[in-house]
């Protein structure tokens, strides 16, 4: 015991340096910082365009520094000798590298490959690695170690510091870390899992850059947590190239990205864009979604055809000649010459409002011959001069312009959109093989606000239409001439300043100039429609709708995505039953699978009851070990009713549930998840109960007790769970079964299940 004690005593000693390291290293950035702030303001354009990205750069890197402080080590390797002095024996694995000041490596960085042997190695390929050891800190204090010994001759040493030997076949590594961190109370917010990722994950979340990756798992995996640590992974791996193009990370709500948004920084990693799907059209902030049946039509590729020809119907002939008045002779349009200029327009295959123009040009050459034949008919003399101040009458003439508008008119895509739901004849005339039941989903108020299922419907219409004439998207040329630009002047800067190898063109530029007029990286890509992101990752995946792939696959041309999910747990009525028909008409068969085995959240005799639960309603699970046993059994508790208001007494019985499950751990973060009908009674009468303490969906997340819909609780977790009337969820609607299987797999210790019934009891399953 002694051993082991001195062990962490020596430890604490390397962390103290590490931490001593980190700090002076801050202390450096912090006074280049203050150093380049101080310079004088003179100069010109260029030298003020330097000062401020370095500033820009050196306040990044002490975010960086900053974020990283918490547990800033958590792992070392002891390797056979590798006789190199920059490489000792005892190689220290954490958040970020560092080195000292003679450039020889003190920690490595976990996504290094140096570091990949801390989460690969196996008693059966220990990749030269003889034992690993797991830190546990707490900040910046190192709280126990565990170690796992891969060389025999280490082992009675092992034996007598506590140390454990690997037996092959485990299926979990660091167990000692692992369960501390896997059985820690939950605060509400995903944390990184950086010190305990575990080899299956590890080879997931290191797989190239490449291709669609999809990853498939049940609930409780670890899917979330590998997708996230891939993309700080892909971002170091792949730093110039990610940092110009940016990377996307779309979650299925605002509340999931909110339980996300901390793991990235944690990781050294801030500059990600994160949206929700109601987020992916810029200007657009959709929160509610249609009812899953409208929902569902929305999300059907049928859709891009729908606004395919909508949009065509919006390049009209006249019905028959059209008489207009350029400055007071009369000239009679045939629908001929608007039909033939339509079709020179569309030949051209370009979007609507970049094809008008074509179509304003041709149109304007034959109404200027016609004018001028007239003209000479009538006896006078034309000239070449004269032929083109005609052509400029006719442009501006009041008739011509409304003819030629009222044939082809620029437009938005929020008009198509508001137009085409709000005008009943026009939809019909596009939708004669539909239903009228099936149109009548559609309908609705011009000034309605618009839903999660149309942001992919706004962006395919604005594909199909193309920038409005005047609107910010048209100077998306001039902005990529400017980025040249900047990149030219970041590469000359780093030049001089002798930090090449320290600072990458792409970040210095991403601070340059004009920085608060056009923002970083990630701002610029948030709100602009047509950026290509260099990598996408996807979560919950199994939701999307066909409209919204197509949306995603826009957002990344070279197809490099993470894609996560559990075909199981869908939900929504236009999401996925299996990768192969969601992707492939995306991705054809340029995607690869892997999956995930091990249920880390969920204790195994939760577990079991749900997976039973889901084989006995067919639902296609896949089946995950649980990694540890829970504490406590599933309780089961009946509501007496049989009373005039069922609900209410059900809700009364979930507040007791919860009142009693309080009792066992007051700290803790608690769900009550119910069913949409009677979620905001529940939610009602735990508010009265709970008071402060109990709120309703995203809200609640913030409070230790939060009343959810099946649906708002999907990907999150909490120490305990509170279901109410498991049965009127399952029957509420046709993917009820996977609303129950999401709901039942949340807890991290507890569930509960409240039942309705017309006799008060109680039980354990
Ligand atoms: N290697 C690991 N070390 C520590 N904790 C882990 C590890 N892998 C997963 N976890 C934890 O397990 C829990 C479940 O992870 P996560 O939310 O990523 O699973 P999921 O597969 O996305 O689940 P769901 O499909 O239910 O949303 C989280 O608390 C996560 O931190």
């Amino acid at each position: 015991m002694r051993v082991q004690e001195s062990e962490l005593e020596r430890e604490r000693g390397v962390v103290a340096a590490l931490y001593e390291r980190l700090d002076a290293l801050r202390a450096e950035t912090a006074q280049r910082l203050t150093d380049v702030r101080r310079e004088s303001v003179g100069g010109n354009h260029q030298a003020r365009s330097e000062r401020d990205a370095f500033a820009a750069l050196y306040e990044d890197q002490l975010t960086q520094l900053r974020e990283v402080d918490s547990r800033l080590v958590f792992g070392r390797l002891l390797l056979h000798d590798t006789g190199s002095a920059d490489d000792p024996a005892h190689r220290y694995i954490g958040r970020i590298g560092l080195r000292d000041d003679d450039q020889r490596s003190l920690l490595v960085d976990w996504r290094a490959p140096q570091a990949s042997a801390f989460y690969q190695a196996t008693a059966a390929e220990p990749l030269g690695v003889r034992a690993r050891r797991h830190l546990t800190m707490r900040q910046r204090e190192v709280l126990r170690i565990d170690d796992e010994v891969f060389d025999e001759t280490l082992l009675e040493a092992s034996a007598r510091t506590g140390g454990a030997a690997v037996a092959d076949g485990e299926i979990v590594q660091g167990e000692g870390a692992l369960l501390a961190s896997l059985t820690a109370q939950r605060t509400g917010r995903m944390h990184d899992i950086v010190a305990t990722i575990q080899a299956e994950q590890d080879r997931i979340i290191r797989s190239d850059l490449r291709g669609a990756l999809v990853v498939q798992g049940g609930p409780g995996t670890g899917k979330t947590a590998v997708a996230l640590h891939r993309a700080a992974y892909l971002l170091y791996t792949n730093r110039q190239r990610l940092s110009s193009a940016g990377v996307l990370v779309v979650g299925p709500s605002t509340a999931f990205l909110r339980y996300i948004e901390a793991v990235l920084p944690s990781l050294g990693e801030t500059g990600v864009v994160m949206q929700s799907l109601g987020e992916l059209y810029p200007g657009v902030e959709a929160v509610e979604d249609d009812e899953p049946e409208v929902a569902k039509l929305k999300g059907s590729a049928q859709m891009a055809r729908l606004l395919s020809r909508a949009v065509r119907s919006r390049q009209r002939v006249p019905d028959g000649p059209q008489v207009v008045d350029v400055d007071g002779v009369k000239l009679e349009v045939q629908p001929e010459l608007i039909a033939r200029a339509i079709a020179r327009a569309q030949r051209g295959g370009k979007p609507h409002n970049i094809a008008r123009v074509t179509f304003v040009k041709h149109a304007l050459g034959e109404l200027t011959d016609q004018l001028v034949a007239q003209l000479r008919a009538d006896g006078a003399t034309i000239d070449d001069d004269d032929v083109a101040a005609l052509r400029e009458d006719l442009r501006t003439s009041y008739d011509v312009r409304v003819l030629l508008n009222t044939a082809w008119l620029p437009l938005t895509a929020e008009k198509l959109i508001q137009d085409l739901f709000a005008r009943p004849a026009w939809l019909a005339e596009l939708t004669s093989r539909w239903t009228v039941a099936q149109r009548a989903l559609l309908l609705r108020e011009r000034t309605a606000p618009f839903t999660v299922s149309d942001v992919p419907l706004l962006d395919e219409a604005a594909e199909l239409l193309g920038a409005f004439p005047g609107k910010p998207d048209a100077g998306a040329r001039e902005r990529d001439r400017q980025r040249k630009r900047d990149l030219e002047n970041a590469r000359a800067a780093i030049r001089n300043m002798g930090v090449e190898g320290l600072v990458t063109a792409e970040q210095l530029a991403d601070g340059f100039a004009e920085q608060e007029d056009r923002g970083t990286t990630a701002e610029r890509a948030a709100a602009d429609r047509t950026w290509a992101y260099g990598h996408v990752v996807v979560d919950e995946a199994q939701e999307l709708s066909p409209m919204q792939w197509r949306l995603l696959v826009r957002r990344c041309p070279m197809r490099s995505f993470t894609i996560v999910g559990d075909v199981a747990q869908v939900g929504s009525a236009a999401g996925a039953t299996s990768w192969e028909s969601a992707l492939s008409p995306h991705f054809r068969e340029n995607w690869r699978l892997e999956e995930l085995t091990v249920n880390y959240r969920t204790p195994a005799q939760i577990a079991r009851e749900a997976e039973r639960f889901a084989v006995e309603h067919g639902l296609p699970i896949t089946r995950a070990r649980a990694v540890r046993e829970g504490d406590w059994p599933i309780l089961t508790l009946e509501a007496a009713s049989g009373t005039s208001d069922a609900a209410r007494a059900l809700a009364k019985a979930v507040a007791d549930a919860v009142a009693r499950d309080r009792g066992v751990d007051a700290a803790g973060t608690l769900a009550v998840i119910a069913p949409r009908a009677i979620v905001d009674e529940v939610s009602a009468e735990l508010t009265r109960r709970f008071d402060g303490f109990a709120g309703r969906g995203a809200a609640g997340l913030l409070k230790p007790i939060a009343v959810l819909t099946a649906f708002e609780a999907k990907g999150l977790e909490f120490d305990a769970v509170v279901l109410a009337d498991p049965d009127g969820l399952v029957a509420e609607s046709p993917r009820g079964a996977a609303a129950l299987y999401v709901a039942m797999t949340r807890p991290t210790q507890r569930l509960t299940m409240v039942r309705p019934t017309a006799s008060a009891g109680q039980g354990a399953l």
